[in-house]
């Protein structure tokens, strides 16, 4: 589904309201991969599963459908040529690699479909209309940090020698894989730090990407995105930027993200995508996440600030590291079933 002569920003408008005015993104896709057994303690992390376990891949996809989520995002996020190649692979098995993590999904999304089919259908007069929700499959582009395999998508730190240039090469053919191979949007991932988003926003432009993407940073102040550049700035990139059709912040502890809505407010009338990790903190160096006792929160205390992110103006709202399934069950209940939920659940910070 690309928008084709449709406008950007009307794509995901009339996608909000097909789905009643907001979406749930899934959850950590690389944690639900863990959790079924994957080792990921590996340089190409959740992409590992490409090449060992397309079925576990396409199953958490599943698990994430069933959970109530209408987006998910690809096993792309530490899928790289540069990555392919290092391990041994040629250019053309990475390409195909980055297309088969979008095939997954869309495979996942069919499945999902034909098991919806028996009750999905209505009758208005004598025609049919299917109740179907919509489900957008995003194929996800992890920083070049994320490359790098150290953590440094969460310090933003390139060093002198990383610049413009270089991250617009080192991403440029994977978009553009990653834009034709059947996705319905790309999902910038993690983004930490004004350079890289410059970076992304010019490689939109300039290949001509025909199909939308969103841009989310990373924060771990609630101020700042992850390497100290402003949040708002970071934002107004993806504000002037007329292939972006929402911007929002994720794999950040839930008690920053208020604050971070307000900013990215000050910036932008694009829709705003939040989906936050459990609050716990990556260690790079045991390649591991560790509990923090600052910020870490249990799945019930992570979705009572759904209604709140809500009421601050966000529209699509899902989970990123060490959230699962069940994260976003709640997430997805929060907004569509359980109103009275919603009226109880008091922000906490
Ligand atoms: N979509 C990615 C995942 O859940 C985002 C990771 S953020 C480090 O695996
Ligand atoms: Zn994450």
């Amino acid at each position: 589904m690309g928008y084709g002569s449709v406008e950007p920003s009307s794509f995901m408008s009339d996608f909000l309201r097909k789905s009643g005015g907001y979406a749930v993104i899934d959850g950590g896709l690389a944690t639900e991969l863990e959790r079924h057994g994957a080792n990921l303690n590996d340089p190409l992390w959740s992409a590992k599963c490409l090449l060992s376990s397309p079925q576990l891949i396409r199953r958490v996809h599943l698990d994430y459908l069933d959970a109530g989520a209408n987006i998910i995002t690809t096993a792309s996020y530490q899928a790289t040529i540069q990555g392919f190649e290092a391990r041994g692979l040629s250019r053309e098995e990475a390409e195909s690699l980055l297309r088969r993590s979008v095939e997954i999904a869309c495979e996942a999304r069919n499945i999902h479909y034909d098991r919806c089919t028996k009750d999905s259908w209505d009758f208005m007069g004598s025609e049919r209309i299917s109740k179907q929700r919509p489900i957008l499959v995003a194929a996800s582009v992890g920083s070049y940090g994320a490359y790098l395999a150290d953590g440094s998508e969460y310090s933003g730190n390139y060093g002198d020698t990383v610049t413009l240039q270089t991250l617009k090469e080192f991403h440029r053919r994977r978009v553009q894989v990653l834009a034709e191979s059947g996705a319905d949007l790309i999902a910038f991932e993690t983004i930490p730090n004004k350079l890289e988003a410059k970076a992304y926003a010019e490689l939109l432009e300039e290949e001509g990407i025909k199909i939308p993407a969103w841009f989310s940073f990373n924060s771990k102040d609630g101020i700042n995105v992850v390497s100290g550049d402003s949040v708002e700035e970071c934002a107004s990139i993806a504000d002037s930027c007329k292939q972006v059709i929402a911007v929002g912040i994720n794999c950040t502890p839930p008690r920053f993200i208020h604050g971070l809505i307000l900013s990215i407010q000050k910036v932008t009338t694009k829709p705003i995508l939040i989906y936050p990790n459990s609050g716990e903190t990556y260690d790079p160096e045991r390649k591991e996440w560790v509990q923090s006792t600052s910020t870490g929160v249990a799945d019930e205390d992570f979705v009572s600030y759904v209604g709140k992110w809500r009421e601050d103006g966000a529209s699509l709202f899902g989970g990123c590291c060490r959230t699962t399934p069940n994260t976003i069950r709640g997430i997805s209940s929060v907004l569509y079933n359980k109103s009275s939920a919603v009226t109880t659940l008091q922000f906490q910070d």
